[in-house]
């Protein structure tokens, strides 16, 4: 029996390969260009949950179902920027220094009737206290473009991350147990 259509919502390389894990191969990948900026007070865990369904939303498509995710870095209430400079990094690195942290990751699954479904997955993160020379080598790096909070779990960051509670893969981007049972809950047939 064959497997109902997978749109992919996301340009992130990442996304796709994590849901290789699962032995799904999307049929299409359709990235959604949406607004991403955080409503005034607007919590962490909210956002996350708005911008995946969001992104589900504007690609959805009666040819199949359509799925999207959402990583947030939060500290307390404050939802961390997407790292798109050295500056932005470096700052995201000095908050998080020496502290626990969260990340949100949301995904939604918007299926042909349009109809939405959705998952959570919240993982504490806890850095090092790092020093200046740290956070200047990885500045160098490179590693922090375009990841939320300034940092990437899957590259040289998690020498200096003492602790991590919850999902890697969703820190990474897509949390692969609420995936899969997002996805069996869908009909999907996954082993
Ligand atoms: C904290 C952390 C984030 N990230 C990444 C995951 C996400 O790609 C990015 C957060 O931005 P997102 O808006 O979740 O995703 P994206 O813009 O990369 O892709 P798209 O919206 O098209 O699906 O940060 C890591 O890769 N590793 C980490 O450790």
């Amino acid at each position: 029996m064959g497997q109902p259509a997978l749109i992919l919502a996301s340009a992130s390389p990442r996304r796709r390969e994590l849901l290789a894990r699962l032995g799904v191969t999307p049929s299409a990948i359709a990235p959604a260009d949406i607004d991403e900026t955080p409503a005034k007070g607007e919590l962490p865990r909210d956002y996350a949950k708005r911008m995946a369904r969001e992104k589900a939303e504007a690609a959805k498509s009666e040819d199949g179902f359509v799925l999207a995710g959402d990583t947030v870095v939060a500290a307390g209430r404050r939802i961390l920027p997407k790292a798109e400079d050295e500056a932005t990094a470096r700052k995201c690195l000095e908050l998080l220094s020496g502290r626990r942290h969260r990340v949100l990751s949301a995904i939604a699954l918007c299926a042909p009737d349009g109809s939405l479904r959705e998952r959570l997955s919240e993982t504490m993160v806890m850095f090092k206290r790092l020093s200046p020379g740290e956070i200047e080598a990885y500045i160098a790096s490179g590693e922090w473009e375009g990841k939320a909070g300034g940092y990437a779990i899957q590259g040289i960051a998690e020498g200096l991350i003492s602790r991590i509670h919850g999902s890697h893969s969703g820190v990474v981007g897509l949390p692969l147990y609420e995936t899969r049972a997002l996805l069996k809950s869908a009909g999907f047939d996954i082993a």
